[in-house]
């Protein structure tokens, strides 16, 4: 059995062990740091997972360590887990937005097996899509592993330049704001119109719900959708007319550009602080 540690239990950590125990994985088989007792108390009543107030505890023993911390916090790790990382060699798993492998290997050593892998919320229902990459170190059963605890949790895909992670967090990371941002604004749209906000709310996240299954299932591209959806010289064919005139691609690339360079800037960040050689 796999032994897994989570440091930091938060969000995407809740998202993360509910998913793997619904796929079967045992609760005895994972650890949770995480410093504020109110967390740790609602982790161990929902899930029945151990935790652990100090990182060193939960890690100790640990085949891969979790670590699902802030990008800000994640050098703060390093002093704590150094000796335990020399004594045992887990593999880690870094979800933190923008942090890369080389970052990771200075802080915790590059003798380690580590993989960046960028996650989203809709793991907490299984709908959950992560790139990952990995360093040199990690060997094919290692991924393997890696991969299933992602798989655990929706779909994965493995990205094989680095680079393009931000890329990844800008898309799959951050995206279902997007969609929430689309949806708010669309019910907005209809109540302003005399719709009851209910109805706009159900009516709209039903759509997302329906467009996103149908993309998902279908197998067919989303511009052969779009096409069936708009009748010529009708409703859909009005509405798109009118995203277009207000420039939706170019929307689009510039919220993903802002997201990629914001990754590349948290990274960034985390080196200025560093004490230079
Ligand atoms: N929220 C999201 O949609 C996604 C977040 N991520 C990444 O996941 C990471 C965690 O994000 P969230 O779960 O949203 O944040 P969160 O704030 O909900 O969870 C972080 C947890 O770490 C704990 N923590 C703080 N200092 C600690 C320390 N020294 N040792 C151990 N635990 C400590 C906090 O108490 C908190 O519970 C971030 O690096 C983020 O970039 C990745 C994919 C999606
Ligand atoms: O907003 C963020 O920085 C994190 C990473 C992806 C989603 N949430």
């Amino acid at each position: 059995m796999t032994r897994l540690a989570f440091i930091g239990g938060g969000n995407m950590a809740r998202s993360l062990i509910g998913g793997l125990l619904k796929t079967g994985a045992a609760a005895s088989s994972i650890r949770v740091a995480e410093p504020q007792a109110q967390a740790r108390e609602a982790l161990g009543r929902e899930f029945g997972v151990a935790t652990f107030a100090e990182n060193r505890l939960a890690a100790e023993d640990a085949d891969i360590l979790l670590l699902a911390v802030k990008p800000q916090v994640m050098p703060a790790l390093k002093a704590e887990l150094r000796d335990l990382l020399q004594r045992q060699r887990p593999m880690l798993v870094s979800i933190a937005a923008g942090v890369r492998l080389d970052q990771l290997e200075r802080w915790f050593g590059s003798h380690l097996p580590i993989v960046r892998c960028m996650p989203n919320t809709p793991a907490l229902i299984g709908a959950g899509a992560t790139g990952l990459c990995a360093n040199a170190r990690v060997s094919p059963p290692q991924k393997a592993q890696a991969q299933h605890i992602l798989d655990a949790v929706g779909l994965t895909r493995w990205i094989g330049d680095e680079a393009l992670m931000d890329t990844v967090t800008a898309l799959s990371g951050s995206g279902p704001a997007y969609f929430f941002a689309l949806v708010e604004a669309l019910e907005d749209a209809a109540v302003a119109q005399g719709l009851p906000r209910e109805t706009a709310r159900a009516l709209a996240a039903q759509t997302c719900l329906g467009a996103g299954r149908m993309l998902a299932e279908s197998g067919e591209a989303p511009g052969e959708l779009r096409r069936r959806v708009t009748s010529p010289n009708g409703t859909t064919q009005a509405a798109l007319e009118s995203f277009a005139a207000d420039g939706l691609a170019r929307i689009a690339a510039n919220a993903i550009g802002a997201a990629t360079r914001r990754g590349a800037e948290l990274a960034a960040e985390l080196d200025a602080k560093e004490p230079r050689p």
